[in-house]
């Protein structure tokens, strides 16, 4: 590391200029932390590509929103993650978790800037008055939001995934993108369409912050309105799943119909202000086409689904050959919908994480899909939470059926109809597969979860607690 004199303390040079001992010690934190996605490849390095610097928090410590690439042994290629830092002079004690330290390099210290206090506060902060410095532009979106005011709290969120977000002021949330790459983020995109609409349904965009990569630019984060006092649809739906075992009712399935009604209205303003396309047979054979590709791939890292490939084939090919209903669309979704992804706050329901399933690349994040992609996402989630359920003895089944009809109910009665059937299948059959790698991937004790709402979509029999599609939509 060169950058610990006190005249440059706090600026890193790109590589390979220096900096060699903090890529080394990157390159032993990152595969610690919980949203590094490539904890299965072998790491052979990091690289600091950029390192725009931010104001510090306070005077000794300078922030910078650095870019680092990861390369692997493998010939997947490298992937680019965004590791805001704060570099200042060692001190006795950090502020946040011991983890957050990154590196000590003789008298410089290097932590994980969102740990810092005021890091964050600041970043929303220069977001709200916009402007552009040291390579990096903080923009307002619409309106604009006055800053939040010096010393507003913040609390770094501990369930995110695949990001990392901080609340700032419980009126501000800013969501740092671990992964960036060139253009404009997904879920920026999303955001723009449901604030030009003025969706009710979700939180409020109140900004970006771009930054660059290699000679492209990239979204950075975003700020948003926090929704304060809410709880995620899968806490609720466990605890509905839970009270249904104790012989509680509760309003869960009402609950559900307004959610199935929030997403009906967030897909009627993401077709109103995005671009659509007509659903024609064209459209259906393609989409039949990209799941059998999907599945293609899916096998190569779960074989066990190799010898379901015949039935799930089956199923694609029906909606190859499918007539498609008159008037129907595709257009912007959300791509990645579950009940993790919906906020209960009072008697209001929002969607939030537009972002897509987070290793796809961005065109395919923002390619426009039937509505039924998203409408299959819950489906499958509500599922997940009734086999969840059944682990612990929960008699889910009845419980699901109540859910998804009520889900199912909620989207009909805002979007005036209801789900085609061919679609709404092969869709939870692609996610239940998407399921399975991820789970295996992620979290193999939940892999019997994916694996047998997967049976139980291609009709085997015996495979309580869910339901069939049949049986639902036989409700419709
Ligand atoms: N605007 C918001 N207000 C309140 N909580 C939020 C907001 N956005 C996200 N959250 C909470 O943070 C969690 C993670 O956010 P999400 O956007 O899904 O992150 P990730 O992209 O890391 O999966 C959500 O499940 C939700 O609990
Ligand atoms: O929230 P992310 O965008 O990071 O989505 C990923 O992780 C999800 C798990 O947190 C995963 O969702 C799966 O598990 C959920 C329960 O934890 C369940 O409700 C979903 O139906 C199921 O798909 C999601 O698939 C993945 O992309």
């Amino acid at each position: 590391m060169t950058g610990t004199a006190p005249a440059n303390r706090g600026r890193i040079a790109p590589d390979p200029t220096g900096n060699a001992e903090l890529a080394e010690a990157l390159a032993r934190w990152l595969p610690r932390r919980r949203w590094f996605a490539d904890k299965d490849r072998l790491l052979t390095g990091v690289r600091i590509l950029h390192a725009p610097a931010v104001s510090g928090p306070h005077a000794e410590r300078t922030g910078v929103l650095a870019v680092v690439r990861a390369e692997f042994e493998d010939t997947a290629g490298p992937s680019d993650y965004l590791v805001p830092l704060a570099i200042g002079p060692v001190r006795r004690t950090l502020p946040g978790a011991a983890d957050s330290l990154v590196a000590r390099l003789r008298t410089t210290e290097f932590t994980d800037a969102l740990a810092e206090p005021g890091f964050a506060a600041a970043l929303v902060r220069r977001t709200a008055l916009g402007g552009c410095a040291d390579g990096l532009a903080f923009v307002p979106e619409g309106p604009g939001f006055a800053p939040p005011g010096p010393g507003a709290p913040e609390r770094v969120l501990t369930v995110q995934q695949s990001n990392t977000s901080v609340v700032v002021g419980d009126r501000h949330l800013i969501k740092f993108f671990r992964r960036p790459a060139p253009g404009v983020n997904p879920e920026l995109d999303a955001l723009r369409l449901l604030r030009a609409g003025a969706s009710p349904d979700v939180p409020g965009l109140e900004g970006a912050v771009h930054g660059p990569l290699g000679a492209a630019t990239a979204t950075y984060a975003v700020v948003q309105e926090f929704v304060p006092d809410s709880e995620d649809g899968w806490t609720l739906a466990l605890r509905s799943a839970r009270a249904e075992r104790e012989g509680r009712a509760d309003g869960f399935a009402a609950s559900l119909a307004q959610l199935g009604s929030a997403v009906a209205r967030v897909h009627a303003v993401l077709a109103a202000q995005g671009e659509v396309g007509a659903l024609d047979r064209g459209v259906l054979s393609r989409l039949a086409r990209e799941m059998a590709g999907r599945l293609d791939g899916a096998i190569a890292l779960a074989p066990e689904l190799a010898g379901r490939r015949e039935a799930i084939a089956a199923v694609y090919a029906a909606l190859g050959q499918a007539t498609p209903r008159p008037g129907g669309l595709i257009q912007r979704v959300h791509g990645d919908l579950h009940l993790g992804q919906a906020l209960r706050a009072g008697q209001r329901w929002y969607v939030v994480d537009f972002e897509g399933e987070p290793a796809a690349p961005f065109a395919r994040r923002t390619a426009a899909h039937p509505p039924e992609r998203d409408v299959a996402g819950m489906l499958r989630s509500i599922d997940y939470a009734a086999e969840h359920g059944a682990a612990a003895g929960w008699p889910g089944g009845a419980w699901a059926g109540r859910a998804e009809r009520a889900f199912l109910a909620g989207y009909r009665a805002a979007a005036g109809l209801g789900p085609e059937e061919s679609l709404l299948t092969a869709y939870q059959i692609d996610k239940a597969v998407y399921e399975l790698c991820y789970e295996l991937r992620h979290r193999p004790s939940w892999a019997p979860i994916a694996r047998s709402g997967l049976k139980r979509l291609l009709g085997d029999a015996g495979a309580p607690p869910g339901n069939t599609l049949r049986s639902l939509c036989a409700n419709r």
